[in-house]
């Protein structure tokens, strides 16, 4: 059995293209952490704690692969999550328009029975387009931004700002497919 310890609807389209059989538990782990640390530990200890946040909260879960994920937006030594605005959301793209960036996902895997665990994460660059501020306006006013690590999802509208990117499209959507197939190989879990 997998269980993917996440809300995130993208992380759900994600893992369904492995084609396995998996349940969704959101998590409600706390996510507050020292914003100082290197990006990829940040995802990585994110992810680590959306896995054991739902394990812990499920004690009927006794075997099977509890799976958590984080995305953040780095630019620059500025680590951008989630706007909290449609204000903060404008502010993040003015500063992310016109230059690269990169997006850091982890991805945790808990062993329910053996208590085995795993984390990962890879990191993406990814070069956005000069924008206006007309332009960022009428992008935030579509609401697309609002749930999106650095407010713009490339894989819906967004498309639109984005230039091209360096590394792996899953990983900016949310968790690398490539990441996690690899990472379930080493759980004994083969994908068809
Ligand atoms: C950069 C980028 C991020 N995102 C999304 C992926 C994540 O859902 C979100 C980052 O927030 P996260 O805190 O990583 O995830 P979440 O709160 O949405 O879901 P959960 O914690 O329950 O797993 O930003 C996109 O959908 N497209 C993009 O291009």
């Amino acid at each position: 059995m997998i269980i993917l310890a996440s809300s995130s609807p993208r992380r759900k389209e994600l893992l369904g293209l492995l084609s396995l059989s998996f349940e969704v538990i959101p998590s409600h782990a706390d996510e507050t952490i020292e914003e100082s640390l290197p990006p990829g530990e940040i995802v990585e200890e994110l992810s680590f704690r959306k896995a054991r946040e739902v394990l812990g909260a499920h004690p009927k879960i006794t075997e099977g692969i509890v799976i958590g994920s984080d995305t953040i937006v780095v630019l620059n030594e500025r680590k951008l999550g989630k706007p909290s605005s449609p204000e903060e959301a404008e502010q993040m793209l003015h500063a992310l328009q016109g230059g690269p960036h990169y997006v850091y996902s982890g991805i945790a895997c808990l062993d329910a029975a053996s208590g085995k665990e795993a984390v990962s994460h890879k990191r993406t660059r990814v070069y956005m387009k000069e924008l206006s501020a007309a332009q960022i306006r009428r992008y935030v006013a579509t609401g697309e931004p609002m749930d999106k690590a650095g407010a713009y999802a490339i894989q819906g509208r967004g498309a639109a700002l984005v230039d091209r990117i360096e590394g792996d499209y899953f990983n900016v959507v949310g968790m690398s497919v490539s990441l996690l197939a690899d990472m379930l190989g080493e759980f004994g879990i083969e994908i068809p």
